[in-house]
């Protein structure tokens, strides 16, 4: 058993207070944890408090503690002398790595509570893979030829550039149709996140785009040279270019030579690259942990691969230790055993059986319903009737495999008045009036954005795509030296609403100290000759107004031109002003850009109905988005054959093992009722007119007849009393049923 972290001496421990004053003896934090909990926070740490640990994997099941696990670990690796400046932290959201320094804080506040030093200690490398890889490319930007202001493009942008590239090289014109902006980049994404050939790529996913192989390569080179003349650069290339970089030995060792420990949640959700990165910077796996659920492993779309997670601990020689949590604190022992008896099913996983000590007589509900409308209502009654019970409405979620399953549910629970908060729909970036603002500031940050640019010029009214497309030539062919924005060629109606928008971007980028004229909004100004400086305009922290002063004065402008561009511009402020206090809490605006598109918030005007955060609103999640969290009851929308496994998902083996994994992770977000719907006939949209055309769909193949006795069968609404006859009559229909088997005795 490991001693409590307080008796722990480390190299870099404080000297014990040497006043004669006792401080309160520090309480041992890894009480709470069970052994294998234990086993896993104290790998490679000795009793005399050395450190000396090899690779590290932990399959944490559903429910087994592997954030608390994880945040134990690093409060004890620091309180045994490791400096939490040099510990790496990697997560799949900043929402967890935001509460995984919190909670290891906590720890450290309980349990160095007479070393105030490290009860104060701080993780400086906390993140998700793509914002610790925009800031280690951005301080070692100069050694591999990038200028540090790059700005990040999401996947709308990176589409919209790759659209442009594909227009320019005449893709668009092709006589056979060639593939949609969209689907070029998910083939562009899928190859750099895989490391797999670009044939390889198009010949497992986009078989019906393989003709275009030889257009594609072409392609995706000019995308890549775009990106880099207009120093931009896109969520893949955060990995990717931090992959290159840790690859070059040298620089390899550098970098991995900055952190002592490694640490990486949701491992079985990480992709090749992510895997590539982690090795270069420490290939022989000394002081890398990675904690991770193989049978949770549901971003595969996005490149993942459960591969990582069961090929890790061979990675190394000797291979890497396996710690296993099997113990299970969410859930009822019932709801475990559906759960589990749906993933032993699994092709591939490593072996763990989840137990609980929760026991109860409730096992999950498999609920079959005539349509989705009975659905929404069965779903409806069952949460206000928990309600009834005591069960607020925030403990209480319902789970669906696609965001579009919700439909009928919302409307009802619109109807009958009942709040809701809805995850996983669209999100705050892909909002239009979100998206107009960030460009503007964008392009201020980087005027050789071309897409930030084409975006925010077309905001003024008068100015169309050709008059932005000339302007951003201008702008991008100047030499280092200066472009006169408030000069630039546009239609003389326009003119007046240009020079105001070119002396903002002149305020925004920081030269306002060139020009004299002070911006007023609504009106015209004085004069604006201040030269657009094309290596690179100038941040508001750079030099111009103090950050958020600049953002404030580009709300206030575009504030005034969403009437004119959008019909329900009342809603959509609400948006920005959301952004605004966003912008607030972040330090530069460098800085606000990077978080918001890598880790963007939800959207208020997209959100039907959404309640005031203090009041009681039941959850509606997607299954991915639902990750990590729990509830009480749980209900999941859908559970039949083409809504889970999706129709779209089940072109091989792989796809439909990770659906099986979804409907897995769904189950073990309840902690004490589970209800699985299978609607039994789906209305068929794109008809015309009332039609009424249905198809009906089966139970899920993930729950076969022989998982039945894990469930309660039911069928809803209950037949009507009068339907349900005497007690006799009851009895003639078991006779009857008997009879029927004996025909075939
Ligand atoms: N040793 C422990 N004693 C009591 N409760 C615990 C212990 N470890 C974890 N728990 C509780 O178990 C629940 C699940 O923990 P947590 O959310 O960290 O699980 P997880 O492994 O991240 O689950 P998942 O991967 O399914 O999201 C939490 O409510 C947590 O407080």
């Amino acid at each position: 058993m490991s001693p409590p972290i307080e008796t722990l001496p480390g190299p870099n421990s404080e000297p014990r207070s040497k006043t004669s004053s006792p401080r309160p003896p520090a309480a041992d934090p890894l009480a709470a944890l069970d052994p294998a909990q234990r086993a896993a926070v104290g790998h490679g740490i000795g009793a005399d408090g050395r450190i000396d640990a090899g690779p590290l994997l932990v399959i944490a099941g559903a429910g087994s503690g592997k954030t608390g696990t994880l945040a134990h670990r690093v409060a004890r690796l620091a309180a045994a002398g490791a400096d939490p400046a040099r510990i790496l932290l990697l997560t799949f959201s900043r929402r967890a790595a935001d509460e995984m320094g919190r909670r290891v804080r906590r720890i450290l506040a309980q349990a160095a509570a007479d070393r105030p030093g490290l009860a104060r200690a701080e993780l400086q490398w906390a993140g998700t893979f793509h914002a610790i890889g925009a800031r280690l490319l951005r301080d070692h930007a100069g050694r591999i030829g990038l200028d540090p202001g790059f700005s990040i493009h999401d996947r709308e942008d990176s589409a919209d550039l790759m659209n442009l590239v594909r227009h320019e090289l005449g893709l668009s014109a092709t006589k056979q149709r060639f593939p949609q902006k969209g689907t070029c980049l998910a083939i562009y994404s899928a190859v750099v996140n895989t490391r797999a050939a670009l044939a390889e790529v198009l010949q497992a996913s986009f078989p019906w785009c393989a003709q275009w192989e030889d257009e594609l390569k072409r392609l995706f080179r000019a995308y890549v040279e775009a990106k880099q003349a207009q120093q931009v650069l896109d969520y893949d290339d955060l990995l990717l270019y931090w992959a290159q970089m840790v690859g070059e030995a040298e620089l390899g060792a550098e970098i991995g030579g900055l952190f002592d420990h490694v640490l990486v949640d949701e491992y079985q959700d990480t992709n090749a690259l992510q895997a590539a990165i982690l090795l270069a910077m420490k290939p022989d796996g000394r002081g890398l942990t990675v904690v991770g659920d193989d049978a949770q492993s549901i971003y595969a779309f996005r490149g993942a691969t459960v591969r990582n997670i069961l090929d890790f601990p061979a990675a190394f020689e000797p291979p890497a230790r396996v710690v296993t949590l099997e113990r299970n604190y969410r859930s009822t022992q019932p709801i475990l055993d559906a759960a589990n008896a749906v993933i032993a099913l699994a092709a591939e996983r490593f072996a763990k059986n989840l137990w609980s000590e929760r026991a109860s007589a409730q096992r999950p509900r498999l609920v079959t319903v005539k349509d989705e409308a009975a659905q929404a209502d069965f779903v409806v009654d069952s949460v206000l009737a928990r309600r009834e019970e005591g069960l607020k409405l925030k403990q209480q979620a319902v789970l669906f495999r696609a965001s579009a399953h919700s439909a009928r549910l919302e409307l009802e629970l619109t109807r009958r008045n009942i709040p809701f908060v809805k995850y996983g729909g669209l999100r705050f970036l892909e909002a239009a009036h979100v998206k107009d603002v960030l460009a503007l500031l964008r392009w201020a940050e980087n005027p050789r954005d071309r897409i930030a640019g084409f975006r925010a010029i077309q905001l003024l009214a008068g100015i169309g795509p050709r008059t932005a497309g000339r302007v951003l030539d201008n702008v991008c062919s100047a030499p280092p030296g200066c472009v006169l924005l408030a000069e630039q060629p546009v239609p003389e109606a326009a003119r007046p609403g240009w020079l105001e928008f070119a002396t903002l971007v002149d305020r925004l980028s920081g030269r306002e100290e060139a020009s004299t004229a002070a911006f007023a909004p609504g009106g015209a100004p004085a004069r604006t000759t201040a030269p657009v400086r094309a290596e690179g305009l100038a941040g508001g922290a750079r030099g111009g107004l103090p950050w958020p002063t600049d953002f404030e004065l580009a709300c206030r402008w575009y504030e005034a031109q969403m009437p004119r561009l959008y019909d329900d511009f009342q809603v959509r402020v609400l948006d920005i002003q959301q952004l605004a206090r966003i912008a607030a809490t972040s330090p530069s605006r460098q800085r606000f850009l990077t978080e918001l598109t890598l880790d963007p918030p939800s959207a208020t005007s997209a959100e039907a109905g959404m309640p005031l955060l203090d009041e009681d609103y039941l959850i509606l999640s997607t299954i991915h988005s639902a990750k990590g969290q729990e509830w009480n009851a749980v209900s999941v929308l859908n559970v039949v054959d083409g809504c889970i496994p999706s129709d779209v998902a089940t072109r091989d083996s792989a796809e439909i093992e990770e659906e099986r994994r979804l409907l897995y992770v769904a189950m073990t977000r309840a902690k004490d009722a589970l209800d699985l719907i299978v609607p039994q006939r789906f209305h068929v949209t794109q008809q015309t007119g009332l039609g009424d055309r249905h198809v009906y769909a089966g139970r899920s193949r993930f729950i076969p007849n022989r998982l039945l006795g894990h469930f309660e069968q039911m069928s809803w609404p209950l037949p009507a009393p009068e339907l349900q006859g005497s007690p006799a009559s009851r009895q003639a229909a078991i006779d009857l049923a008997a009879k029927m088997r004996d025909m075939w005795r």
